[in-house]
């Protein structure tokens, strides 16, 4: 049986601005994206049946509505060989947190199954279905650290320094929708020039998600004693920038039980991306 395992890394926006409001509703955005070596973990295994499974650890998701199952699901029409696909999900990254993991779920399922089925799709087809699947699937199949524009399709790649990150879940959960519906989003900062530094970026969205959840206020207001923080996407999970492993690991350690958090170094290629590379050169 062909398997094949790969990671769904967590993503921070480490900065957020919104720019206008598009006639569909939509957001145009510029944000800064930043891939973490930490994740989902996911292994895809070929079976007879031509059935999408899914096992593990799919919480109250039902599968219909699990983005990795929506992502099989995409790639059907494409496939070469009358085979299903079983998928065995290790959660690890909190649910519409804002580290992405259920866009990054469904862009490793696509470059998984891609190969599996032997689709032999482009990574700016498989982008290009992602994007049906959700605003961040895009910058998860494309799997370089970048610049989004446009509601998060229009990528430029670029190159970061590695930083440490201590990455804290706030145990609250903000809706995506509802933050970008609400009245007193900010929806018109000046689009960028040259300056992509933390300190002359925001996220726009983090004003807000604190005046209606106190407890991210309080998660940003501890990990600001430790370095420059910021919320990730439209929250709830907060970051603080740190320059080696050992000063992330000492605020990890100084936690609250109350809150749950990790610790990753970024890297400017996703891990999803550098695991298939190496799967790719043992299957020659
Ligand atoms: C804004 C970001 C930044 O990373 O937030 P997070 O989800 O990571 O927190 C993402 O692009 C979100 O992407 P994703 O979570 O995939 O959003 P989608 O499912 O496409 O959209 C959810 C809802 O958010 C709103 N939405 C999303 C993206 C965007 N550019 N403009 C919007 O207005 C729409 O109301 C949409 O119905
Ligand atoms: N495999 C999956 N993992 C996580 N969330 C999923 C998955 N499939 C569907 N979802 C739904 O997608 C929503 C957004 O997930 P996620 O990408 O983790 O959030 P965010 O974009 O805020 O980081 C979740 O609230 C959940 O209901």
């Amino acid at each position: 049986m062909t398997s094949l395992s790969l990671m769904a890394p967590a993503k921070l926006n480490l900065f957020l601005h919104i720019n206008a409001q598009r006639a569909d509703g939509y957001h145009e955005l510029e944000t800064l994206f930043t891939f973490l070596e930490f994740g989902d973990e996911l292994t895809f295994s070929c079976t007879e049946h031509d059935k999408v499974e899914i096992i593990g650890d799919t919480g109250d998701i039902p599968l219909e509505d699990n983005l990795i199952y929506k992502a099989a699901l995409a790639l059907r029409p494409f496939r070469r060989a009358e085979t299903g696909i079983l998928v065995s999900l290790s959660k690890k990254l909190p649910m519409g947190g804002g580290v992405g993991g259920g866009s990054s779920d469904a862009a490793t399922t696509l470059l998984a199954i891609n190969q599996l089925w032997q689709c032999h799709l482009s990574l700016q087809e498989l982008a290009e279905i992602g994007l049906k699947l959700g605003a961040d699937v895009p910058v998860f199949v494309n799997g370089k650290t970048a610049l989004a524009q446009g509601v998060g399709e229009k990528l430029t790649a670029v190159k970061l320094p590695q930083r440490w990150f201590c990455v804290v879940f706030p145990s609250v959960h903000v809706s995506t929708g509802a933050i970008f519906t609400h009245p007193d989003l900010p929806r018109n900062t000046a689009k960028l020039t040259s300056d992509w530094q933390l300190a002359n970026t925001s996220n726009d969205c983090e004003a807000l998600v604190k005046k209606l959840y106190p407890e991210v206020e309080k998660t940003l207001v501890w990990l600001l004693k430790y370095g420059p923080s910021r919320m990730t996407g439209t929250g709830a999970c907060c970051f603080v920038e740190l320059d080696s492993a050992d000063a992330a690991q000492r605020v990890l350690s100084s936690l609250p039980s109350y809150w749950q958090g990790f610790v990753a170094p970024s890297t400017n290629i996703s891990p999803a991306h550098t695991q298939l590379d190496s799967w790719l050169k043992m299957q020659k």
